[in-house]
Formats: C-alpha cells, sequence, structure tokens
C-alpha cells in the first residue's frame, strides 16, 4: 500500500517548491503529475505528446487515465518510500474518479495539504518562474486560474468534507511557510 499525501494549490501557490523541501528533509518522494505529463509529451515514441500540449497550452486537465497510469507507474519503480507527494493532482472530477478506480486498495490517502495562496501573487509567481514553460504566459494562465477556481477548488472542498485538508498559507517566505508544513506532518505521524 502507497502512503499518499494529495498536494494542490493554485498554479505558482509553491507546490513544486515546498515538495522539494518535504522530499529533502522528510523522506517523502515527490511526483508532480505536471513533471510527469511534460516528461511524457517529450517522450520519445510517446503517442499523447501533442495531447498533451494541447492541455497545457489550454490550461485543460488530461484524460485521468494518462496521468494515473504515469503517477502509478513512478509510484511502483520508486521502489520503498516513507510516501508520496502527489503535486498537482486530483486537479478535477474526472482526476478523482479515475484515481479512485485505479487506485483504491493501492494508496492510501494520509491528507491534502493545501497551499493557498492570492491569484494576483501566484500569477506574478508564474511570470517569473522562468523555466521556459509553454504555459507560463498571460494567456495560458488565465485559462489555468479558471481551470483552477471551477474545477480544483471544488475538489479541495470535497476533501475538506472529509477532513482531510491541512491548509498551509502561502503568500509567506519559504521558511515560514515550510515550518507549517512540517508541523502537519508531525501532526499526522501522531494519529
Ligand atoms: N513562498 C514563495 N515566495 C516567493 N516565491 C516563491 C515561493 N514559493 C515558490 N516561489 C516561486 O514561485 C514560482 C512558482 O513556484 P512553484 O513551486 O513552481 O509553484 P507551483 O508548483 O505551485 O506552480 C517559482 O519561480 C518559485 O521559485
Ligand atoms: N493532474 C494534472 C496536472 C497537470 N496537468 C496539466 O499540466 C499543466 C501544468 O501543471 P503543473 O502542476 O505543472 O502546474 P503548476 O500548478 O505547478 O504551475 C496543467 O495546467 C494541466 O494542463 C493535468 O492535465 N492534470
Ligand atoms: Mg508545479
Amino acid at each position: 500500500m502507497h502512503n499518499v499525501v494529495f498536494v494542490l494549490g493554485p498554479p505558482g501557490s509553491g507546490k513544486g517548491t515546498i515538495c522539494a523541501k518535504i522530499q529533502e528533509n522528510l523522506g517523502y518522494v515527490h511526483l508532480s503529475a505536471g513533471d510527469l505529463l511534460r516528461a511524457e509529451r517529450q517522450r520519445e515514441g510517446s503517442e499523447f505528446g501533442a495531447l498533451i500540449e494541447q492541455h497545457i497550452r489550454n490550461g485543460s486537465i488530461v484524460p485521468v487515465e494518462i496521468t494515473c497510469a504515469l503517477l502509478e507507474n513512478a509510484m511502483n519503480n520508486s521502489g520503498d518510500a516513507k510516501g508520496f507527494l502527489v503535486d498537482g493532482f486530483p486537479r478535477n472530477e474526472d482526476n478523482l474518479q479515475g484515481w479512485n478506480k485505479q487506485m483504491t486498495g493501492k494508496a492510501l490517502v494520509q491528507f491534502v495539504l493545501f497551499l493557498s495562496c492570492p491569484v494576483p501573487i501566484c500569477i506574478q509567481r508564474c511570470l517569473n518562474r522562468g523555466q521556459g514553460r509553454t504555459d507560463d504566459n498571460e494567456e495560458s494562465l488565465k485559462k489555468r486560474v479558471e481551470t483552477y477556481n471551477r474545477q480544483t477548488f471544488p475538489i479541495i472542498e470535497h476533501f475538506e468534507k472529509n477532513g482531510l485538508v491541512r491548509e498551509v498559507k502561502s503568500e509567506r517566505s519559504v521558511e515560514e511557510i515550510y515550518a507549517d508544513v512540517v508541523e502537519v506532518f508531525n501532526q499526522a505521524a501522531k494519529v
């Protein structure tokens, strides 16, 4: 059984940054759904490259069959890990349903780390990210924020109803955010 922590929040809220620190210090393995999709897009012989690029530019969500298979493969190929940080997933109802269908009995979701941050700050961070991403431009960002508001936030609310959400405000320094994140993981380890 894989232990999983879902990490959600608007684009640019700092999911990748904080996950890297958790992986470094707390022994969880970081799996970014976006990174896995970008790698699959680049993989020679992939039949999904064009479809993935289309969704990324549009800020829309790739069908779960593709994303969940990438996540499950990565988990199975990671050897023994204390747990996995599944960053940027599930982002919509399709993601959630597909995960439940494919991973029930194989993964246990410990909690959902929700990095909350005002959208204008998130957009500015993405525009300054400097990773050359095809979706870090004003036009794609507008669509990504809309997708977040319409599709991802309701998923966070769903988990909230189940008592699984641990919110950490991320309009602060990485050090301040991370200090709260460590508290969340410590609390989770007690129960
Ligand atoms: N707490 C923070 N304060 C200022 N900038 C940040 C903070 N966390 C991340 N960043 C920067 O913002 C950009 C987006 O961060 P990233 O971790 O990629 O977010 P996400 O994965 O949620 O899109 C990156 O350039 C990152 O260096
Ligand atoms: N579960 C997911 C995660 C990302 N994606 C796609 O990948 C893009 C980038 O996701 P990301 O997680 O790397 O973006 P950030 O929130 O980290 O900025 C999203 O806008 C989607 O188009 C997806 O389709 N399904
Ligand atoms: Mg990211």
